[in-house]
Order: structure tokens, then C-alpha cells, then sequence
């Protein structure tokens, strides 16, 4: 389930509007019917144009049969979806080429990418239930037992909370990325250039760095939020250079935090164990990796607790709703996450190193053989080194264009 771009130079204007026509399709249909996707793509050409185009996405896996069906119809994969949402970033130009891959993420990949002048940026694609072993028990009925699209689903809710947070943590002045776009289930941001602090072996300071990133906890806190994986891959640490006047350089490091599908409420049910377990992180990192175990008791949640809101404190745990996600839909993906984290309690080794050969998860049993993306003809794996160029696509509505995407 790995961003694979090679197949995007290759696709027409035509195979685009047929994509995403079985995208609209899919909001209403757990497999879209063949006639429905003709009418959705609303090709001149008529029928034998659009079944030219379903025989193309399919040969590439950006769209699948699912077998034992009692209807001719298809399903958008990950792989579609995928380059829906990249072809979005290509049109509001903040995305012209894709890079190496740079995040060890479990349930995203963190790709490098640049827009036309060469700014490089990160795309975050999310994949929950990626390494899943269960199906996701939501409750939007029609995707029980539907694995691949509620996941699918999910991934979308996660990158729109994502989204939706960071914008409202960098208007508050937080240290976290410049969120910059959303579409389906992708978010560009800002590059980081810092490492995680899992990377970091000795800091001057340790005493430090631990205030701070406690005091942040805190502010967290204060605007009515909880982390809830403040951890060391989601604090990057950045090296800020000044020099003095006589000449001295002096370094300060500053955290950048990122990651927030999980953020909740200091409101939630759950919230004083989540607060706790945060706070416990923090602690056992700097102990570990730092032997510096601070003579302070806490922080506690009681005490945080009081000063939400306070000093003018503007409350982000509203910031949902005001995003336009319902309370099922954070509820379902509050549902997914705690069942990967339980996942991963259970099964630690399968989240070690996802990049190992991953499974296919769109489910090489649904798919037709026929149709499915086996014959690839390139069959190589250069992707990771090279830059591929999708800025010269245009628009999915436009009469023209788009005929073949170029590689750089
Ligand atoms: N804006 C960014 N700039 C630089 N590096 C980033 C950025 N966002 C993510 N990364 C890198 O990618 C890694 C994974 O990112 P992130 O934590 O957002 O993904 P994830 O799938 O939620 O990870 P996990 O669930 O394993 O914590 C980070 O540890 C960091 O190295």
C-alpha cells in the first residue's frame, strides 16, 4: 500500500474523469455499477470510451472488481484514491513533483515533495489499518464487514482532524508545521528540518528541553487539548543558530510537534488517563535516553485541568465540529485509533519496521484477476530515488490537456 506514482504519466484525460467518477460513485455505493460510472464521467465518447478507461484503472489497481458480485461494478482502491488527491494538490499547485519517502510512520507514509519553484514540503498520506489484523468496527452501518472502505474512510477523518488541528494550532502560535492543503486523505505541511527526538543521544541541557516540552503540555492543555502521543518520533527537535554581536554562535532547541489524529478534549471521559499517560512519556524518554529524572512531581491533570480557557486561552477542543466533522464521524475514528493502539500493544513486532515488505491490503483475494494490476510492465522499484513530475496536469473538468504526466 505504498504511494506508487509510475502509472500517473500514463493516464488521459478520460481515465481522470472516470476515476473520479467512481469516487462520487462510491459515496453512495459500496461498489459502483458500470452504468453508473458512464454516467458519472459524463464522456463525450459514450460508453466504449468509458469502459476503455475502467480497463486501464483496473490494469493499474487504481480501481477494483470485487469478486462474487451480483452486479458489474467497481471499487476505488488505495491506489485511487491516492492519486485523486495528488492530482488535487497538482491543480492547486502545491505539489509539482514527489519525492523519496522520509517518514517511518505506522499509519502513514511522509513523503518529501516540491512545488513548481522546488519548495519542498511534506505530504502525509494516511493508512489506517495498514497493519491491522481486524476489521474496524465503526458504526456507519453500510461499511460493516467492508474493511478496505471504512478503513479507507477513517483515513480520510484522520487527515481532516490533522488538518483541521494544526491549522488551529499554528494560528495559536504553536510550534507545530504550516499545514497548507487537505485533500481526501492527505495533508501537505511544511518540512521540518529536524530530526525526531528518538534521534537525538545527549542535549546541553536535558533539564531544559524537559520544561519545555512540559510547559507545552501544558499550553496544550490550557487551549483545552491533549496530545495523546507525545512521544519521541512526534516531537522533532530543531537547531536555532544565533550569533552575537562579538561573533558567538549560540544554539537553542526548539520542538516542533506534529501528529494529530488522536488529539482529544481535556472534556474527554477518558482525558485524565490520557494527560497521564503524556506527561508519563515524556518522563521515561528523558530518564532513558538523558538519565535525567526531574525533581518535580507531575504534572497533573487536576491542576491542568483549572487552567483551560484561562488568560484568554482560546479553546481548541471546538475546532472539530467547526471543521465540519460530525460527532460520529470523531467518534469512529476515536474507535479506530484506540483499536491500533491496542493492536499494537498486542502485537508489537508487526509495528517495528513497517517498511519490510508490507502486505497489499487492498486485498488480493477481492480483486479480479483479470483486472488487477499484475502485468505492470516496469515491474521495477526505482520510485524511491527519482522524482517523478505531475505539475502539468490539468484540470479533471478541462476539455484538453493532461495527456501524458513526465517524469524529471
Ligand atoms: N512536517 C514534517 N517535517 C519533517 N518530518 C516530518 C514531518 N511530518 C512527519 N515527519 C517525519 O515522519 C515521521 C512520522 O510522522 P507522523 O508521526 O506524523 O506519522 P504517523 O503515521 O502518525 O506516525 P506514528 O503513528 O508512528 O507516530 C516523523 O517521526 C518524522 O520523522
Amino acid at each position: 500500500m505504498k504511494l506508487d506514482t509510475r502509472a500517473m504519466r500514463h493516464l488521459t484525460v478520460e481515465d481522470w474523469k472516470v476515476l473520479a467518477a467512481v469516487e462520487q460513485g462510491s459515496k453512495n455505493h459500496e461498489l459502483v455499477p458500470t452504468t453508473i460510472i458512464e454516467r458519472l464521467s459524463r464522456l463525450k465518447g459514450g460508453a466504449s470510451g468509458v469502459h476503455r478507461s475502467i480497463s486501464n484503472l483496473a490494469k493499474v489497481g487504481l480501481i477494483a472488481k470485487i469478486k462474487e458480485q451480483k452486479y458489474d461494478g467497481y471499487r476505488l482502491t488505495y491506489g485511487g484514491l491516492d492519486y485523486l488527491a495528488l492530482h488535487t494538490h497538482a491543480q492547486k499547485k502545491n505539489v509539482y513533483s514527489v519525492g523519496s519517502r522520509v517518514g517511518v510512520g505506522k499509519e502513514s507514509d511522509i513523503m518529501i515533495v516540491a512545488d513548481e519553484k522546488g519548495a519542498q514540503k511534506i505530504l502525509k498520506i494516511h493508512r489506517l489499518g495498514r497493519i491491522s489484523f481486524r476489521t474496524v468496527k465503526t458504526n456507519r452501518d453500510y461499511l460493516k464487514n467492508k474493511p478496505s472502505a471504512s478503513w479507507m474512510y477513517l483515513s480520510r477523518l484522520a487527515a481532516m482532524k490533522e488538518f483541521a488541528f494544526m491549522t488551529a494550532l499554528h494560528e495559536e502560535g504553536f510550534p507545530v508545521p504550516t499545514p497548507i492543503a487537505q485533500s481526501r486523505h492527505t495533508i501537505v505541511m511544511s518540512l521540518v528540518d529536524a530530526p525526531p527526538l528518538r534521534q537525538i543521544a545527549s542535549v546541553p541541557d536535558p533539564a531544559v528541553l524537559y520544561a519545555e516540552l512540559i510547559a507545552l503540555l501544558l499550553r496544550f492543555a490550557k487551549h483545552g487539548l491533549i496530545h495523546g502521543d507525545y512521544n519521541e518520533f512526534n516531537i522533532l527537535i530543531r537547531e536555532d543558530v544565533s550569533t552575537a554581536d562579538d561573533g558567538t554562535e549560540s544554539i537553542t532547541l526548539v520542538p516542533v510537534v506534529i501528529d494529530f489524529p488522536q488529539m482529544i478534549s481535556m472534556e474527554h471521559a477518558n482525558a485524565e488517563m490520557y494527560f497521564d499517560r503524556d506527561v508519563e512519556c515524556i518522563k521515561r524518554v528523558f530518564a532513558r535516553k538523558f538519565h535525567f529524572v526531574s525533581t518535580t512531581p507531575g504534572p497533573f491533570y487536576k491542576d491542568a485541568k483549572k487552567t483551560v480557557g484561562k488568560d484568554g486561552a482560546k479553546r481548541l477542543d471546538a475546532v472539530l465540529e467547526a471543521s465540519g466533522m460530525t460527532k460520529k464521524m470523531a467518534k469512529d475514528l476515536e474507535a479506530a485509533i484506540r483499536q491500533q493502539e491496542e493492536e499494537k500493544q498486542q502485537n508489537p513486532e508487526a509495528y517495528e519496521d513497517e517498511d519490510e515488505d508490507e502486505e497489499d491490503e487492498e486485498g488480493s483475494e477481492e480483486n479480479d484477476e483479470e483486472d488487477s494490476g499484475e502485468d505492470d510492465e516496469e515491474g521495477e522499484n526505482k520510485e524511491e530515488q527519482r522524482v517523478l513530475v505531475i505539475g502539468d496536469i490539468s484540470s479533471i473538468e478541462g476539455e484538453e490537456g493532461m495527456k501524458k504526466l513526465s517524469i524529471g
